[in-house]
């Protein structure tokens, strides 16, 4: 089982590479890749696992966390109207999002970023997105809220990207240069 000693933490260069594309269908060794993902968020959110191993919860992983750079993701989350999105993506991709944006009030966490980091990061409010499942099916799926975002937390990985990269100063843009006293 995937333990919080197999995710690699910010510094590690697969976290900052652009990941590869799937061949598909998946090998067998990529489809336990995936399964073992879900299977970590699943153990992630039991109170009494996630204590048993020390594990942190998240309801996404993505395989670079893993140094795998590989386009494979997992998520397990459940929306406001208690939906379960419950997949591990090969390839997944954004086909489509509205203009309108939305976020998370508390900001986002990572599972390979061991510290706070504060402040906004904007993401599209819905997604109309691609990928091939654990059962080798292509499914499109649109998706709003926090599955939205989650999806576009751990695409971000498959690319490189870190949420906090996303992190608009906009504090910073409106402050008025006060005068020097
Ligand atoms: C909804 N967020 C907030 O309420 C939120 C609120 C305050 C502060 C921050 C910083 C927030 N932000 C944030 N909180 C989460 N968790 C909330 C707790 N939860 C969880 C915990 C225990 C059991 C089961 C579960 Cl489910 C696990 C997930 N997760 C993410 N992210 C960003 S997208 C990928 C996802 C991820 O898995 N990160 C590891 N951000
Ligand atoms: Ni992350």
């Amino acid at each position: 089982m995937i333990t919080m000693k197999d995710i690699v933490r910010e510094g590690h260069p697969a976290l900052r590479k652009m990941a590869e594309e799937v061949s598909l269908p998946p090998s067998e060794e990529d489809r336990e890749t995936a399964e073992k993902m879900l299977e970590f968020l699943k153990n992630s959110q039991d109170p009494e696992i996630a204590e048993k191993y020390n594990l942190r919860s998240g309801v996404g992983l993505a395989a670079p966390q893993l140094g795998i750079t590989k386009r494979i993701f997992a998520m397990h989350v459940t929306d406001d109207k208690d939906n379960l999105y419950s997949y591990s993506f090969f390839n997944p991709r954004i086909i489509s999002h509205s203009v309108e944006e939305t976020h998370i009030e508390g900001g986002e966490g990572c599972l390979s970023v061991d510290r706070e980091v504060p402040g906004i990061v904007p993401r599209y409010k819905r997604i109309k997105v691609e990928g091939t499942t654990l059962e080798n099916e292509k499914v499109t799926l649109r998706l709003r809220g926090l599955p939205a975002i989650v999806f576009q937390h751990e695409l971000d990985h498959l690319n490189g990207i870190m949420f906090y990269d996303r992190i608009d100063d906009y504090k910073g843009k409106f402050k008025k240069e006060l005068p020097k006293l």
